[in-house]
């Protein structure tokens, strides 16, 4: 029998606020997996967008020049970094301009080709394996991934998570616009947020952070330690 661990990968899904960034940094680093927060590349192409004067309500617009930033992340779940033509864009993209703009950017097919490609380059390049977290991995991404999970959780459980990174932000404003960006993301025609049929629902409303971690943890170990069936 070999010691070494195979790679895995696990893609982890869900409305915003859910918990995935937090959870799928903590599952990385507790398992020496690589990390990928997609949802910071569709950021980082809004911020371009919106820097190089492009209407982000012109879905043509958008489509005509979604090729031309150069969007690097880096995978280490410690130290997530994100570069728009080698310019750091950790800070710009977490902006409220960018979170309201980010759904209409991301809608645009041109714009999802781009990132979906880079998605799966970078996945496949992780020898160890990888936690990736978006909206659409289980179901397009990666639809062979060894793990897909759905995270989910009430609107007032989500709001309120978001409201306590934000001294004084108004709870009911907060949950208003998750459903709003919720809402257009689910709709979207190209890739929008779903669970794929094969994933597993965790809803986090009364679970710690800590409690969703170990869950998804052992899901992981499980998974590791039976294969996945592939249908013939
Ligand atoms: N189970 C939980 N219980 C309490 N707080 C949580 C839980 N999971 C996450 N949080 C907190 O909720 C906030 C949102 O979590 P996180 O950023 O991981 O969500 P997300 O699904 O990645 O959101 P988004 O899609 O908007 O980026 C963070 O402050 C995080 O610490
Ligand atoms: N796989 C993904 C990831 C993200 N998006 C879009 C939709 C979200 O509203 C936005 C920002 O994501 P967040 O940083 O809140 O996780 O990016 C997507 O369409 N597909």
């Amino acid at each position: 029998m070999s010691d070494t661990v195979e790679s895995v990968i696990v893609a982890i899904d869900g409305p915003s606020g859910t918990g995935k960034s937090s959870t799928s940094k903590a599952v990385a680093s507790a398992l020496g997996l690589s990390y990928l927060d997609t949802g910071a590349q569709y950021r980082a192409i809004t911020w371009w967008m919106i820097s190089n004067g492009i209407d982000v309500a012109d879905p043509a617009a958008i489509a005509a020049v979604a090729g031309k930033p150069v969007i690097e992340s880096g995978t280490d779940p410690a130290a997530p970094a994100i570069t728009v033509d080698g310019l750091d864009a950790s800070g710009p993209i977490r902006t409220q301009e960018v979170t309201s703009k980010v759904s209409a950017v991301s809608a645009v097919p041109e714009v999802r080709t781009v990132i979906t490609d880079l998605q799966r380059s970078i996945a496949s390049a992780a020898a160890q394996g990888i936690v990736v977290e978006g909206r659409d991995i289980g179901t397009t991404v990666l639809p062979d991934a060894d793990l897909k999970i759905f995270l989910t959780a009430s609107p007032e459980a989500r709001a309120a998570r978001r409201s306590g990174e934000i001294k004084g932000s108004d709870v009911a404003a907060t949950r208003e616009a998750l459903i709003r960006r919720d809402a257009a993301d689910s709709s979207r025609k190209t890739s929008p947020l779903a669970k794929a049929d094969d994933a597993v629902e965790v809803d986090t409303t009364d679970l710690s952070l800590q409690q969703v971690i170990e869950c998804v943890v052992t899901l992981v170990e499980e998974r590791r330690s039976t294969p996945k069936q592939v249908a013939r």
